[in-house]
């Protein structure tokens, strides 16, 4: 689709008050649109302009810095736009794509959902070197010049961002519209790439990706609704940034969602212990791939800083949520109780893991099934609730493992499995999987490993902390939802076990 220069008519057809007016109406009910935002006080930091395509639809990307409420501070969302001038044919777009008919009998879109943003995405993204990283396809089918945007189908359900397939670019793939900016290089697109060149095939390669630069001293102006200070710039952030925009990755074939996946089995009373062991490994492999990735942030654990921040963590979730403040004191002896074992164990020369590059929130949705090529892993942005600088933090692999035993129990409720045993043989298999790859030599390389009781601790106390972060997560998004995790943090609170091998069961102090 050949892009031509803007056309001075629709440039301001688009520049006219209504266009921002009709977006600050549309943008509350987007699933993207974060809950901490304020849609009254929306007002326009930056435009970018695309152009028009054949058909004269114009295609622009307009960042748009949206006021936190009382708590949080400004955010910038990125929404690209396309105009079909009025007279103009429209093109197949899905209905959910359409942001407004205008006064004028114009048609505003959402730009994910159209060929005019899409194509020209593709034709200004930078596009990875070589070819190795798409799975064997030959460099010409990376190639800008085989760019057929036909069939692109915006995908629905839980996301923070838009994801949108394109069976025909590169031989299928996924643009995903990062929504909420922030300031440096976004992880999601960083850690795959560096994973890929790595060699390791765990993820989407990625094939291209979009940067954007944000000038806070040329914004271009709120209109008349805007809030008073809505323009102002965060303090937190520099006058002049970068951020990365977007990423085109491979499309994993007749990919499941892994909780879907998992809720499936579930609720057949099917056991998910092959799946999840398959799984652990795949997760194993990750962590090792991770290190070697990011070797320069392997370093030893202080399990000191573990459990401050352990602290800080449960006091944040506490100050949100009066289910974790009215257990608070238990939760604090967990900790000091786990904080004595940990100096024990560093005095008996049995120190913990190294810290190293993690995936930060992982859970059975940011895994995909494919039948061809079995798990694949996304999301490298962190837990969305946590500020920004602690996303990216080296940390212990056991985060991820037990974000990951807490999905089971999630999908044994969800999917309605009517005995425990079938989130039990899930962790089992998961962990089998997880600890049988790293006993391989030379794969993690830990050193002297932990001994069995300190790591089921360090479990207990991960998943604890994931659990809080659910506890509050829940609340703010699924209310219905709350007694999953809560019960999960009552059940180690308890000592109660969740056993993991035969040997676990006997674990000193924690019962049978
Ligand atoms: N490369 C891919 N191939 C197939 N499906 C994908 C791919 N990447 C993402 N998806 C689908 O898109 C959904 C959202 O992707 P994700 O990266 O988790 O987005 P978000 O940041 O919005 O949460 C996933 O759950 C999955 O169903
Ligand atoms: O996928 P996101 O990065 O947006 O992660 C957030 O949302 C997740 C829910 O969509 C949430 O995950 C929790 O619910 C899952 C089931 O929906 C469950 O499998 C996870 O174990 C549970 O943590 C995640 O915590 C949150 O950060």
């Amino acid at each position: 689709m050949a892009h031509e220069s803007p056309a001075p008519e629709t440039s301001e057809r688009l520049d006219a008050p209504d266009v921002l007016e009709a977006v600050r109406a549309w943008l509350p009910e987007r699933r993207w649109f974060p809950t901490t935002a304020d849609a009254t006080s929306v007002v326009r930091v930056s435009r970018t302009d695309l152009g028009t395509d054949e058909h004269g639809a114009h295609a622009v990307v307009d960042l748009l810095r949206v006021a936190g409420t009382s708590s949080s501070s400004p955010l910038t969302l990125q929404v690209p736009l396309v105009l079909e001038p009025a007279g103009t044919p429209p093109a197949a777009v899905d209905a959910r794509g359409l942001v407004a008919v205008l006064s004028d009998g114009s048609r505003l879109l959402d730009g994910a959902y159209h060929p005019a943003f899409v194509s020209a995405w593709l034709e200004r993204a930078t596009w990875a070197e070589g070819s190795g990283a798409a799975g064997g396809e030959s460099s010409s089918a990376l190639s800008p010049a085989r760019f057929d945007v036909r069939g692109l189908h915006v995908l629905t359900g839980e996301q923070s961002n838009t994801s949108i397939l394109l069976p025909s670019v590169s031989g299928g793939s996924m643009l995903k519209v990062i929504r909420a900016l922030a300031p440096g290089q976004n992880p999601d697109i960083v850690v795959p790439l560096a994973l890929t060149r790595e060699g390791w095939g765990g993820v989407p390669a990625p094939y291209a990706w979009s940067e954007t630069a944000v000038d806070e001293g040329a914004v271009v102006g709120g209109g008349p609704a805007a809030g008073e200070n809505a323009a102002a710039a965060p303090t937190a952030l520099p006058r002049t940034w970068t951020t990365h925009t977007g990423v085109l990755a491979e499309l994993v074939p007749q990919a499941r969602d892994g909780f879907e996946l998992a809720c499936d089995f579930a609720r057949e009373g099917q056991p998910f212990a092959n799946p999840a062991r398959e799984l652990g490994t795949q997760v194993a492999q990750m962590h090792s791939a991770l290190r070697r990735a990011f070797a320069s942030e392997v370093h030893e654990a202080d399990p000191e800083w573990l459990l401050d921040a352990m602290h800080r963590r449960v006091r944040s979730a506490a100050g949100a949520s009066t289910a974790v403040r009215s257990r608070v004191d238990q939760i604090e002896a967990f900790l000091e109780h786990m904080r004595g074992v940990a100096e024990e164990a560093v005095r008996q020369g049995r120190p913990l893991p190294p810290v190293q590059r993690i995936h930060g929130d992982l859970h059975l949705g940011q895994a995909l099934y494919s039948p061809q090529k079995g798990w694949r892993i996304l999301d490298f942005e962190g837990e969305p609730l946590r500020p920004l600088a602690e996303r990216t933090r080296p940390d212990l692999g056991e985060r991820d493992v037990a974000g990951m035993l807490r999905s089971f129990d999630y999908a044994s409720a969800v999917g309605g499995a009517t005995s425990s045993e079938w989130a039990r043989s899930a962790r089992r298999a998961f962990l089998e999987g997880y600890t049988g790859y790293l006993s391989v030599p030379g794969a993690l390389g830990f050193g002297r490993p932990p001994s069995l009781a300190d790591r089921v601790l360090i479990r207990d106390a991960f998943e604890l902390d994931k659990a809080l972060y659910e506890v509050v997560y829940e609340e703010r998004n699924r209310p219905s939802w709350i007694s999953i995790p809560l019960d999960a943090v009552d059940r180690v609170l308890s000592g109660l076990p969740t056993p993991l091998t035969s040997a676990d069961a006997g674990r000193p102090g924690r019962g049978a």
